[in-house]
């Protein structure tokens, strides 16, 4: 390119600035991180020397920040080369930049209180293994995919299993969230903002040796540390049963929804309800509940019904039957048993996206539609409907 005119510093500060940083999800120049940009000539041509300052030392995304910075500074049209400066911010730039992202809430407060426009949607279940957590995990995909803002709390102490089946467990290990002061940045895995109770073990430590008061404070601090950012919904994979995090998390978030996962047995459907119950007393709302491991088709076009059926609707009917006033509980989602759902979570690839077309996928779509049409608060509040 033969440019007699230099670029700007100007041009090369709005490219830069563009750039998004992979964790906090904001232009690099909203988050004041760039520092002296200039552009000096060399005989090879015009170079933009950027200078950025970084959150902590050591950032996990340094090399992404710095790559982006240096495809930004090239592409501006007459700039031959680009000279990368990173340095790391001052105590006091970073207690700007928290006090910013928490957007004037005060620190260790919670950001998802009844006033949030965030929804918070606890799925629960009332025993293990019925598959809460692989439900929760590609309902959050499918979410996030359709360009809604996702988090997802893995609150489930006992089976922490989200990192893996959202593929960031690498070498047995779960990714380190990254902590700037007091704000904790949760990792991303398709599009969802992850945190578990196992991104926090040492290694070999096991969660069942955390006393109550521990795991409650573990759990408030989820909420209040995470820096989420602003989300349209926040999922919560709860523990099974009606235990303490159950409740500790009824306290602090009472106006969650509710999303209650159960397989076709009639034992299952029995725990079930009454972790259903046990939510309502802390005034949350149950939005719907979701059967999985329903029959599945065999290639001769029989029906493989390992479970049973009537799971779910027996669960509906409970949990309708119980509480007159409230909305009438429906089952939102039957999930077939399905070996890629089992593949894509064992591989960390969730069936939603890696095979869209799985009877399974089809099935957590129709209930990403369910839970994404069901906004919060529509109860009680009348439609504006125009009649054709
Ligand atoms: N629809 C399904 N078809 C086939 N396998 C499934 C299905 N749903 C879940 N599974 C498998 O069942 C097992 C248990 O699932 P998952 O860990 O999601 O259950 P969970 O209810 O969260 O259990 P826990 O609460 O004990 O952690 C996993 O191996 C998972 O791959």
């Amino acid at each position: 390119m033969t440019s007699a005119e230099a670029p700007s510093a100007e041009a090369v500060r709005r490219a830069v600035g563009a750039v998004v940083d992979p964790e906090l999800r904001r232009p690099l120049a909203e988050l004041d991180m760039l520092r002296e940009i200039a552009v000096t000539d060399s005989p090879d041509g015009h170079v933009a020397r950027v200078g950025i300052a970084l959150t902590i030392v050591g950032c996990p995304a340094a090399t992404r920040i710095e790559n982006d910075v240096r495809a930004a500074a090239a592409s501006v049209p007459g700039i031959a080369g680009v000279d990368v400066r990173v340095g790391v911010m001052t105590p006091e730039e970073r207690r700007a930049l928290t006090e910013r992202l928490r957007g004037g809430r005060a620190a260790r407060t919670l950001p998802f209180g009844p006033d949030s426009l965030t929804r918070v949607i606890a799925v629960t279940s009332g025993k293990g293994g019925v598959g809460k957590s692989s439900v929760t995990a590609n309902l959050a995909v499918a979410l996030a995919a359709r360009g809604l803002r996702i988090g997802l709390i893995d609150a489930d102490v006992h089976g922490f299993s989200i990192p893996a089946l959202l593929g960031m467990v690498h070498d047995g290990r779960a990714p380190q969230p990254t902590r700037i002061d007091d704000l904790m940045l949760p990792p991303i895995a398709f599009d969802v903002k992850t945190i578990s109770i196992g991104m926090f073990l040492r290694d070999g430590e096991a969660v069942v040796a955390w006393r109550g008061p521990m795991l409650h404070r573990t759990v408030q601090q989820f909420l209040t540390d995470v820096h989420f950012g602003d989300l349209d919904i926040l999922l919560i994979d709860m523990p099974p049963g009606t235990g303490d995090i159950a409740i500790s998390l009824g306290q602090l978030l009472p106006h969650a929804e509710v999303l209650v996962v159960t397989t076709p047995q009639e034992a299952a459907a029995e725990v079930a309800i009454r972790s259903g119950l046990v939510a309502r007393q802390t005034g949350q709302r149950i939005i719907g509940v979701v059967e999985n491991m329903t029959a599945m088709t065999m290639p001769d076009g029989t029906m493989l019904n390992l479970f049973g059926a009537g799971g779910g609707a027996a669960v509906a009917e409970a949990l309708t039957a119980a509480a007159p006033d409230a909305d009438p509980v429906a089952v939102l989602a039957s999930i077939p048993l399905s070996s890629a759902l089992r593949v894509g979570g064992d591989d960390g690839d969730p069936v939603v996206l890696a095979h869209p077309d799985d009877p399974a996928s089809r099935a957590i779509q129709s209930l990403a539609d369910a839970v994404e049409h069901r906004g919060r608060g529509l109860a009680g509040r009348s439609l504006s409907v125009t009649p054709r």
